[in-house]
């Protein structure tokens, strides 16, 4: 099967470069409109798609990216694995601004977003018990060794609704929790992924150490920018280091990302809603046929 990568790009990565055929693409979903028009073209011989999560400028707030149109328009425009870029504050000592963190999971005190393509007449209950593609978090921690960066494999993002930072109290109860990063963004964009069959593999940056750290000041955004600034290309060198570890063609998924909805769905065909499976085309048309 050909390989298509999609890349979600965070706070400061607006756009990529290096890709052959380049062209911004307007993309329309049942969902409505992305965060923006979708970089596609050609990497290192593989079809690339880019989409700036926050829009380029940086307008949408957390609470207003719209994640089901994201994750619609990649699948429809034909990705197979997604690659999402964030900043995030740490909450552990040994996780350092500047270091790379690919992710594995994620606690959700999100509020106020759409967090599933389903109901309203098709049910489906996917498994989030391994949120990531553990062959893709595997292709870009090794993508990101030639960078220098300190690279974690693995851990726990605890994501907020924002837009504002944490409370000193909980920033500490997160750090309770086990958590070691925060921000405001991977979810519901893993779930959704999930329920959309993507490989999905999540890369935070290490911006700031929140408010909980008594020897730094609490985080502020000039403090995120400057740390972004300095390394931008620490994620835009992972990026362009993926084609060749991964290559053009891909096998079915060996942790079964592209199979989550093969017994998801719950809602016996005679039940289902018409409108609801025309939303459902792109994201879940295999196996609702
Ligand atoms: C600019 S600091 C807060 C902002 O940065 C992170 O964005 P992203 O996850 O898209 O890189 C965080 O989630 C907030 O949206
Ligand atoms: N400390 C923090 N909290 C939430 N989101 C962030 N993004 C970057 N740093 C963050």
């Amino acid at each position: 099967m050909q390989r298509k990568i999609g890349v979600i790009g965070g706070s400061g990565v607006y756009q990529i470069e290096g890709l052959q055929d380049a062209a911004w693409t307007v993309v329309e979903t049942p969902w409505g409109a992305p965060s923006d028009e979708i970089l596609t073209g050609t990497l290192g011989g593989v079809p690339m798609c880019f989409l700036p999560r926050h829009g380029r400028g940086h307008v949408h707030l957390p609470t207003e990216v719209p994640f089901r149109a994201n994750i619609d328009a990649l699948k429809r425009l034909g990705c197979t694995d997604l690659i999402a870029v964030s900043a995030v504050g740490s909450l552990r000592e040994d996780f350092a601004p500047g270091d790379m963190v690919v992710l594995d999971q994620f606690i959700d005190r999100t509020c106020a977003r759409p967090a599933s393509f389903f109901g309203e007449g098709c049910v489906a209950h996917v498994s989030l018990a391994d949120p990531v593609c553990a062959a893709l978090s595997e292709a870009c921690a090794r993508a990101l060794q030639p960078t220098g960066a300190t690279v974690h494999r693995g851990g726990t993002y605890l994501a907020i609704e924002g837009p504002q930072f944490s409370t000193r109290a909980e920033s500490n109860l997160y750090r309770s929790w086990g958590c070691d990063v925060i921000g405001m963004t991977a979810m519901p964009e893993a779930r959704l992924a999930r329920e959309a069959e993507l490989c999905y593999a999540s890369v935070a940056m290490v911006t700031d150490y929140d408010c909980w750290h008594e020897g730094h000041g609490a985080v502020d955004v000039a403090q995120v920018i400057a740390v972004l600034t300095r390394n931008a290309g620490t994620a835009k060198a992972m990026i362009a280091g993926l084609p060749d570890l991964l290559g053009a063609t891909r096998a079915p998924c060996p942790c079964g990302c592209d199979r989550a909805l093969d017994h998801a769905v719950m809602t016996a065909p005679d039940r289902r809603d018409r409108a609801t499976l025309a939303r459902l085309d792109a994201v879940a048309g295999r196996v609702l046929g």
